[in-house]
């Protein structure tokens, strides 16, 4: 790989005697990986290969997995590289706690801490750039997940919204990328002597504002996929003394992780406790990885019962379903699955829309919600339509009707076409929604109509 005379120069002087394996690193392949979904794990082990575990991360394999396979249309598995995998698993997320996601497109790390948190407690995963954060929220459908809110906000917007309110937040922020070159050889065009100290710049800014959002005693994880110094160490020694109250916490670091360096930055010695992640010693990409605990208030106890009077104030603004929705609501359901899978409870309505909310509620007004817990499906004149997502949420044993398909109907399904249907037995009700699997994993909903399953498949997800 051509890699800037800049560049090469720079990681000279800073690694000395490692820096001819350092840069011959750039030759070689780039690391795969995966990662089992913990709530599908059981279908999908006899479909992976997992003879090579990656040794820091539950779950996690190196390897490749076809984006068309149906372990991965299933949600039963996250392509990730491995060293990117060590972020997820240092966030460490407790099931019931209140997490935020902060740069979270495309959703490896977001995929990763909901799946640590078994569906209990909150994660709100925000994408500032509305593509982006699509993609997110398409990934977290993929993923099964019920108890996660994606957002598409800018920073600021949320912190003036939600102020001490998250136990434990992750920045895995944009950067200079120099850690994925090897598997983005255009990153490489955008290198240029001062990009890690622009990128430090707008990375300053992102964490003032998770700072903001940081309960007391919460815990910050901030992470890069770059190895400038600028974007890594120095981010933190700037974190510790603009922010007293801030100290770090070590991540245990496993054969071939090293330390960060205090002596690219302010020499503090609790920079120690970071890690990085470096291709010439492990078989991943380059990370850096620093976790960080916020010991008192940051805002002055005066503001604080501000927020909580605001808050107070606030009613919960929730669109109730009517009489007549509810019944066809209660039909869909009764028709569909073994018993009620949902808390009615927590279920919204959004133009014609419902969607059953994660338990844990905030004030969205203003905010730009792009899915809110698990989106149950549609209202279209006197019926009512299943979403996709419930395929991908629920077990095979919650519905009444399940279609094994075989390969073949596999990918007819998923090219948007009907499937004839004719192995209907007494048992199968016509005219009700039932899960699609193949090779035991649900990917698609479908509806039985004349011996014909109907295709429900979501057109951007076609191919
Ligand atoms: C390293 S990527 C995140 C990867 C993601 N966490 C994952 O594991 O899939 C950084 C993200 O930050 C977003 N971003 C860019 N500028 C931002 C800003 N000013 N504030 C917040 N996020 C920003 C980018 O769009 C990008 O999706």
């Amino acid at each position: 790989m051509n890699l800037p005379e800049g560049f090469q120069e720079k990681y000279r002087t800073l690694l000395g005697s490692q820096s001819d394996a350092f840069l011959a690193s750039f030759n070689a392949e780039p690391s795969k990986g995966f990662r089992i979904n913990p709530a599908k794990q059981r279908a999908v082990l006899p479909l992976v290969d997992t003879s090579e575990p990656v040794p820091y991360v539950s779950g996690g394999y190196y390897g490749n997995v076809a984006g068309k396979s149906i372990v991965h249309t299933s949600g039963g598995v996250y392509s990730q590289e491995p060293s990117a995998m060590y972020v997820g698993q240092t966030v460490a997320p407790q099931p019931g706690e209140m997490v935020l996601d902060l740069c979270a497109a495309p959703g490896g790390k977001s995929t990763h801490i909901a799946s640590q948190m078994a569906n209990s407690g909150l994660l709100v995963a925000n994408e500032i750039n509305s593509k982006r954060a699509k993609i997110l929220s398409e990934n977290i459908e993929r993923f099964g997940l019920t108890n996660v809110v994606v957002t598409n906000n800018a920073p600021e917007q949320l912190a003036e919204k939600w102020p001490e309110t998250f136990d434990r937040i992750l920045v895995d922020a944009p950067c200079s990328g120099e850690g994925m070159f090897r598997k983005d050889h255009e990153a490489v065009q955008y290198w240029h002597p001062n990009y890690a100290a622009d990128c430090a710049a707008r990375q300053k800014t992102i964490v003032s504002q998770a700072v903001k959002m940081l309960k007391p005693g919460g815990t910050l994880i901030y992470s890069t996929c770059t190895f400038a110094p600028e974007e890594d160490e120095q981010i933190i020694a700037w974190i510790l003394k603009n922010y007293p109250e801030f100290r770090t916490l070590p991540i245990q670091k496993y054969p071939g992780m090293q330390s960060g360096q205090p002596q690219w930055a302010d020499n503090n010695p609790m920079l120690n406790d970071t890690v990085r992640l470096w291709p010439h010693l492990l078989k991943g990409e380059g990370h850096f990885i620093a976790k960080l605990i916020k010991q008192s208030a940051q805002i002055t106890t005066a503001e604080s019962a501000k927020t909580r009077k605001k808050k107070r104030r606030k009613s919960v603004r929730q669109a109730m379903l009517t009489k007549a929705e509810t019944e066809l609501l209660t039909d869909f359901i009764k028709q569909t699955f073994q018993t009620n899978p949902f808390t009615f409870t927590q279920i919204e309505i959004n133009d014609g829309h419902v969607h059953q909310r994660p338990n844990i509620q905030l004030d969205y007004e203003g905010i730009r919600i792009l899915r809110n817990g698990l989106n149950l499906g549609v209202f279209k004149k006197n019926r009512f339509e299943a979403d996709h997502a419930l395929a991908l949420a629920l077990t095979t044993s919650e519905f009444r009707q399940v279609f094994e398909v075989d390969e073949q109907q596999y990918q007819h399904y998923r090219h948007g076409e009907a499937l004839a249907w004719i192995k209907a037995t007494p048992q199968k009700q016509s005219k009700t929604f039932g899960l699609l699997t193949y090779q035991g994993l649900g990917f698609a909903i479908g509806k039985l109509v004349n011996q014909q399953l109907k295709n429900y498949y979501p057109k951007g997800l076609r191919d």
